[in-house]
């Protein structure tokens, strides 16, 4: 697989003060990567310096084979970023910000412009002055201007925090399908954990200014814990001895429901409500229940 973004013991102090220590890490072409951590942890340090916008202590960043601080204007053609809050001019239209930003970059103005804001769907926003904005909607205004170009490689610091439960939908089926049909590679920071789990193809977990994980999407699916929790109308004690005399590993949770964590139950429920329904324990429900991704991060965070 094609490394397209790589840091090599990335490290930042500044004064005595260790900001990010030793961070390496690899994205491949078409991946969608998670940078996770809470606030402070280092993500917009990290994303400075893998856009060479600020220079590492020590450690080396590369976009497609290139150290980023040494790499020629060229490089930043095939390159789209956001860092933080957007900048706009707020006198000018959207439209007329993006073709501004399209000029700059020797873009056809008409057709990147008018391409670019009907792929966020701010082409209903189109004359209007980018300081009337909703937070929302300026949060697409900066999207749009780091994809004006088409780039290969995209890389956004916190893109979806002022997004809509909608916008955030769209802008991340527009990210899946841009990475999945035309190969292009997203290196996306965020603390809004289940959003990543939905979005990320791989997932970076960085803390303290060190990176504790990486891990595939997948793996993260096997790793965190499952169970399967049993919900009964009345006698519950007798229920949960049952299922203990039938070898699981069942247990009265604090809300009354019995939660069994054996990987054969979660397997097969069925055989769990066979088994109550034929001591006549009448079953009010029978859920799987995953561990979210915010348990599984705090969990590995505070080990
Ligand atoms: N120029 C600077 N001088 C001194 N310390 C800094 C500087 N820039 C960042 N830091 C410190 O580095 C640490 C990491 O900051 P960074 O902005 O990278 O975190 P983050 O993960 O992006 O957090 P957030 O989600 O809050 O933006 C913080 O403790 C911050 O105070």
């Amino acid at each position: 697989m094609q490394e397209i973004i790589r840091t090599e013991s990335l490290t930042k102090r500044y004064g005595t003060h260790s900001v990010l220590q030793n961070v390496s890490l690899t994205v491949h072409r078409g991946e969608i990567y998670g940078f996770l951590g809470l606030n402070g942890a280092g993500k917009t340090t990290t994303i400075r310096m893998l856009l060479g916008m600020i220079r590492p202590t020590s450690g080396t960043a590369y976009i497609n084979g290139r150290s980023v601080i040494e790499a020629k204007p060229d490089l930043w053609q095939q390159v789209g970023y956001m860092v933080e809050t957007p900048y706009a001019y707020p006198n000018f239209t959207v439209r007329d910000n993006l073709r501004l930003i399209a000029k700059l970059r020797g873009l056809p103005e008409n057709s990147a412009t008018e391409s670019v804001m009907e792929k966020l769907r701010l082409t209903p926003y189109a004359d209007t002055k980018a300081k009337n904005l909703s937070l929302g909607n300026a949060q697409k205004l900066g999207l749009a201007k780091a994809m004006i170009h088409n780039p290969s490689v995209l890389i956004l610091d916190e893109p979806t925090n002022a997004l809509d439960p909608a916008g955030i939908v769209h802008v991340r089926e527009l990210l899946r399908r841009l990475a999945k049909e035309e190969g292009m590679t997203v290196f996306i920071s965020s603390h809004i954990l289940e959003e990543m789990s939905k979005l990320a193809s791989r997932i970076g977990i960085i803390h303290g200014g060190a990176l504790l994980e990486e891990i595939s999407s997948r793996e993260f699916e096997q790793l965190r814990r499952k169970r399967l929790t049993v919900k009964v109308q009345d006698r519950r004690e007798t229920a949960s001895r049952l299922l203990l005399q039938a070898g699981y590993n069942a247990r009265i949770a604090d809300e009354g429901n019995i939660e069994i964590a054996d990987d054969e139950a979660i397997r097969q429920p069925e055989r769990v409500a066979k088994l109550l329904v034929d001591a006549d324990l009448s079953l009010a429900g029978l859920t799987v229940e995953e561990e979210g991704l915010e348990s599984y991060f705090l969990q590995r965070v505070s080990e």
